[in-house]
């Protein structure tokens, strides 16, 4: 097992037939690189969990990050607040995901209550806890699968708990998106990215990567029980909300 990683070039060969996009092993081996050049904002969103964690969080309660990947919530909570602050414990349904996970915080924060199991968000059998992040993976969820996860996360959450979702949206507006949709790809050109590559990761993407609309988000959120949700972060077509339980 190799911990070396590499510049994402998975989309810069012409392919006959693009595949579904899935989170193999050639994903994981440059998935940091591939996920900072891909996601506007991504770096400055994991900064904002600790200070988030700092605020909301009861001194020693439990927060999950649900479709964790390499584990980097679980770092940047760890590079925070201190090993008493928090238990972790990361979900992802990629196995090699989860490999990759485990060494990275073994590594990274050895003192800190840290776990990753490999499982299914959406049948996951949830413990009570004060945060839950889901940071850009209810966007690979089936649309109809979505409603009964948050549903889920909101009867998981202790009173005073906070759901912190990431996520690519679209607008509602038609015009209104295609500019965010070409400003984004402006964004990938500038990080690198070739037309091929970003045309064929479009497609393999589709059907896989469905995003809702922000509108969209807070109203499951409020139908999942959440009395309260805000979007604090939002740069192109990325965004991040937090949903709020009464205490
Ligand atoms: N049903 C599922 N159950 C569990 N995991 C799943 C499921 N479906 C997909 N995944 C996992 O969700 C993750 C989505 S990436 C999250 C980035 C990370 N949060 C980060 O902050 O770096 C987002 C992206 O690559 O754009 C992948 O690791 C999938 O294996
Ligand atoms: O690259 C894209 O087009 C995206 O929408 C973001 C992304 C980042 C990492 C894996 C899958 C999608």
């Amino acid at each position: 097992m190799s911990d070396a990683s590499y510049r994402d070039a998975i989309f810069s060969t012409p392919l006959d037939r693009v595949a579904r996009f899935s989170f193999d092993e050639k994903v994981v081996a440059c998935f940091p690189d591939m996920i900072r050049r891909s996601v506007p904002g991504y770096g400055q969103i994991l900064g904002m969990l600790g200070l988030i964690a700092s605020r909301h969080l009861r001194h020693g309660a439990h927060v999950y990050d649900l479709g964790c990947s390499l584990g980097a919530a679980g770092l940047a909570l760890a590079g925070t607040l201190p090993p008493d602050a928090f238990r972790y414990t990361g979900v992802d349904l990629s196995p090699a995901m989860v490999a990759r996970a485990r060494e990275t915080l073994a590594a990274e924060c050895p003192a800190h209550a840290v776990e990753v199991i490999e499982g299914d968000i959406r049948r996951l059998d949830y413990r009570p806890s004060g945060m839950i992040v889901l940071n850009f993976t209810l966007q690979f969820l089936a649309p109809e699968d979505r409603d009964a996860v948050v549903a889920r996360l909101f009867e998981a959450l202790e009173p005073g708990g906070v759901l912190v979702l990431s996520e690519k949206v679209k607008a509602a507006d038609e015009q209104e998106n295609a500019w965010l949709v070409e400003r984004y790809h402006d964004f990938k050109r500038a990080n690198g990215y070739s037309e091929m590559e970003i045309s064929q990761k479009r497609t393999a993407l589709e059907n896989v990567l469905v995003p809702d609309t922000l509108e969209g988000h807070h109203e499951r959120l409020a139908r999942a029980g959440f009395s309260r949700s805000q979007t604090w972060f939002q740069f192109l077509n990325f965004a991040s909300l937090i949903a709020f339980k009464d205490a």
